[in-house]
């Protein structure tokens, strides 16, 4: 005998219905607190991306969510929109009046069914829980078409009261019944197992939708939802970036680019525009103000980032070895390669000819990247300036007749700032150490008296060429010698580094152009080095 449950037959007739509650559990979020506009842009989104079901809110709970609800209802076209309320009479008139304009209006009503919520929460018997259900189930009917009946806390109900529970609202008119998994408990077996239960035990069933609504207390909502999904629920509440009481709900975004991903296993269909995921969650995020972790599925900034050397080598070839998604599935224009201490050259040369050195020779390449992988011992991520810096420091292709080898600095607020600088000058060692007036200074004397060289210096600036502490430093120097002015620029995570590195630059400019012997004769109206 076939079993009537089989996932083969689910799959075969049936379209997912995705039913959004970011407006209404996403709001439970702490410290979210949206206002009828930013409800109404975000249903907009929501409708665009192509959700069967709004909740847009819970109407008896303030003036403002109720005006929200009411102004979703009436300005939202293209999918149902609901209200949440409890088994309450006056609830559900406030929520019929908040969405009764809406082009299909749905009522959702709950009551909790577990034995824990029963005695502690509400204070009462199954069988009073029974017949409120139903009743409540069916004053809403007397509104409305559409009524949704939640049971809440369903995972941790007793399965044959949960039967009969979900068999009576059934006869009182609910079209969808919903199984929340409320405090995030279940496993995806077990809550897989309790979907199969309730359309093998429930007589009625096959009149209404099942849906689940699941929390993410075990960070398990997503395989929770998708094991429903298996076992036959077709509506799927969930909420975009995962917003919700507590730990959240099941992210939307994880649910359907798990389906589409995995067609091959599920092969189910749903109306979501994909292409629509990734500004739907930017513009949640940002009308909430709750970030997206960085390393969060989908939607996080580093989803579809390739930081290390053998991915991006991989992805660089083809991209298939390490993205099972294109970011173009959810609306991101491409895929991130991130320039950091474990990237290769691969992927080092790829963003050198992004960014348009494309006539670089081998060893010009070699030589910047061998910068580069200094410079990311240093700091986190390497960014496109960052490189840009790096390549204009060596692009000035002047002689280097004085290369830094070291510099130590000793400076402090109550001493005579010291440095010690060894420069190589033909494949030699040259070590000078000089006082000055602060760190810069000093390293700026060390450097003139190893190259055995003086020069007036015009004029020196620092700026940052990017951000964060450990932002890269450029130095550029003006240096004169009988009026004639030579530049030089160094860059470094270090300030003094980049200044000492300027400074070589900039002598190397004036010998390049003047000679060494020009340089060494004592300038007029100078005073020799000491
Ligand atoms: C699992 C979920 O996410 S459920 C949705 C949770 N969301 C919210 O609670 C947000 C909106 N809520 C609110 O604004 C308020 O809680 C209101 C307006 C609904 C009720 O406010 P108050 O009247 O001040 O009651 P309060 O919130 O303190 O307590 C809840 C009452 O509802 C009862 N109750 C709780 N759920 C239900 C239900 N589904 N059906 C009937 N009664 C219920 C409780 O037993 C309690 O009753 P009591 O006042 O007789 O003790
Ligand atoms: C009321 C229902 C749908 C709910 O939010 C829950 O049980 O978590």
């Amino acid at each position: 005998m076939t079993d009537p449950c089989a996932w083969e037959d689910l799959r075969m007739s049936r379209r997912l219905k995705i039913f959004d509650t970011t407006l209404r559990d996403g709001e439970q979020t702490p410290g979210v607190n949206l206002n009828i506009q930013e409800k109404l842009e975000i249903a907009g989104q929501l409708v665009r991306m192509g959700v069967d079901v709004i909740e847009a809110g819970f109407a008896i709970a303030s003036p403002g969510d109720f005006e929200a609800v009411k102004a979703v209802s009436e300005n939202i076209k293209g999918a149902a929109i609901a209200s949440l309320c409890r088994a309450v009479e006056k609830d559900i008139d406030r929520a019929w009046e908040a969405v009764c304009k809406a082009e299909r209006p749905r009522i959702h009503t709950f009551i909790a069914t577990s034995d824990i919520h029963l005695k502690y929460k509400l204070k009462m018997s199954e069988q009073e829980v029974l017949e409120r259900a139903a009743a409540m189930v069916a004053y809403s009917k007397k509104y409305c078409e559409d009524v949704e009946f939640s049971a809440e806390d369903a995972s941790r109900t007793r399965p044959d009261f949960l039967y009969k529970i979900i068999e009576e609202v059934i006869k009182a008119g609910a079209t969808v019944v919903n199984i929340p998994d409320t405090v995030g408990y279940s496993t995806p077996a077990e809550f897989g197992a309790l979907i199969r239960g309730i359309r093998n035990n429930v007589s009625n069933i096959d009149k209404v939708d099942i849906s689940v609504h699941c929390h993410n207390d075990l960070g398990l909502a997503v395989a929770n939802t998708l094991a429903a999904m298996e076992n036959g629920a077709v509506q799927l509440e969930c909420t975009v970036n995962g917003l919700g009481e507590r730990a959240g709900n099941a992210s939307m975004e994880e649910i359907i680019m798990g389906v589409n991903t995995r067609k091959d296993f599920y092969n189910i269909t749903h109306k979501i525009d994909t292409t629509q995921i990734y500004r739907t969650s930017k513009l949640v995020s940002s009308l909430t103000g709750v970030a997206v972790q960085p390393n969060k599925a989908i939607v996080g900034v580093n989803a579809f980032a390739h930081e290390s050397g053998i991915h991006q080598h991989g992805v660089l070839a083809e991209k298939t070895t390490y993205e099972i998604m294109t970011p173009e599935s959810i609306g991101l224009a491409q895929n991130r390669m991130v320039l950091g201490k474990l990237s290769g050259r691969h992927a080092f040369e790829e963003r050198l000819k992004e960014m348009g050195y494309c006539s670089l020779s081998t060893e010009e390449i070699q030589k910047a990247f061998e910068k580069f992988k200094s410079l990311a011992d240093k700091k986190k991520v390497v960014l496109d300036r960052d490189i840009e810096a790096l390549i204009e420091e060596k692009a000035s292709k002047i002689p280097e007749v004085f290369e830094l080898d070291s510099f130590q600095i000793n400076s402090g607020n109550k001493v005579v700032s010291t440095a010690m600088v060894s420069l190589i000058k033909e494949g030699n060692k040259v070590s000078e150490a000089a006082t000055g007036d602060g760190p810069v200074d000093a390293a700026f004397n060390a450097i003139e008296r190893c190259a055995g060289i003086s020069l007036e210096l015009e004029d020196y600036g620092l700026k940052a060429v990017t951000e964060g502490k450990d932002a890269l430093g450029e130095v550029t120097v003006r240096v004169s010698r009988e009026g004639q002015i030579f530049v030089g620029k160094g860059v470094s995570t270090d300030v003094i580094e980049a200044s000492v590195k300027a400074y070589i630059n900039a002598i190397n400019r004036a010998v390049s152009e003047l000679g060494e012997e020009e340089l060494k004769r004592p300038a007029s109206g100078v005073s020799e080095v000491l």
